[in-house]
């Protein structure tokens, strides 16, 4: 298969948020995706790393179970030696006093939600978002299968991902985010996950993607924007459902529930 594009990662005018929201909506329609480097200070960012290395030696990231791209046990697939499903993760609603430096991150990802609907030209209104979610490969060959964050109207819309890995060198620490084209399956764009890089994506079925087998620990912070109609429409389905509609929880259990496109 061959990259759908040399995509070069181009830096917005100015990092305010609404040039950053601009920025992102341009992207986003015109290629589905948009990557932003350099949104955060260094200084700010090695603190981030630091609270989510002591969350992650305090026990508080827990193996992802069977949430999202994966199937249960029954997996017809067969892993190789290196590659093991057990990325961690770690909710935070962004104002645990915990990691002051990651709510400020969430904080920052709030600011861009919010600049966002005056450039979305009417078809979507943001007006919430996921709890964050704190992840963590390994490094041991972990993975994440093929995956459509939101293949059935859930509510979720764009996704963003904070990359805190310094110095990825992707041809050895692999863990690369390929993003496929919906139409065209032999086409795709590689994301290195590298330091201080914010990628934004639409949720539903124009990006498939994976996470390819990682090398080295690799961390990122998630978060998913709603889409106020269809939130409202996914919460009544759930609640006919009798799925607990409490709205982080119901978002994790969607992610529990997701099967592959
Ligand atoms: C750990 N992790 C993920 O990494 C991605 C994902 O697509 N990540 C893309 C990336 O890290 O580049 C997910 O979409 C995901 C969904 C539910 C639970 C865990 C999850
Ligand atoms: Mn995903």
């Amino acid at each position: 298969a061959r990259p759908f594009r040399d995509v070069i990662f181009k830096k917005p005018r100015s990092y305010d948020v609404d040039s950053l929201a601009e920025f992102v909506i341009r992207y986003l329609n015109k290629n589905n995706f948009c990557v932003v480097d350099g949104v955060f200070s260094n200084k700010h960012l090695q603190k981030v790393l630091n609270e989510i290395k002591s969350l992650n030696s305090n026990g508080y990231l827990k193996v992802g179970r069977l949430s999202g791209g994966r199937t249960s046990g029954q997996d017809a697939f067969k892993l190789t030696k290196t590659e093991v499903r057990n990325d961690t993760i770690y909710w935070a609603e962004g104002t645990e006093s915990r990691h002051p430096n990651v709510n400020k991150v969430v904080q920052k990802m709030d600011s861009v939600l919010s600049a966002l609907n005056s450039h979305l030209q009417g078809e979507y209104y943001i007006n919430g978002r996921t709890k964050a979610m704190v992840a963590c490969y390994p490094g041991n060959g972990s993975y994440y299968r093929r995956h459509v964050d939101n293949p059935n109207g859930d509510g979720r819309v764009i996704t963003c991902i904070l990359y805190l890995n310094k110095d990825w060198n992707a041809k050895e620490d692999g863990g690369i985010l390929r993003i496929f084209s919906a139409q065209d399956e032999s086409c795709y764009v590689d994301v290195s996950p590298e330091y201080n890089r914010m990628l934004f994506f639409w949720s539903d079925r124009r990006n498939p993607h994976e996470v390819q087998p990682a090398f080295r620990t690799r961390y990122a912070i998630t978060v998913w924007f709603f889409d106020k109609t269809e939130r409202e429409r996914a919460k009544e389905e759930s609640a006919l459902e009798g799925i607990s509609t409490m709205k982080n929880e119901l978002v994790v259990l969607d992610l529990e529930r997701i099967e592959n496109e």
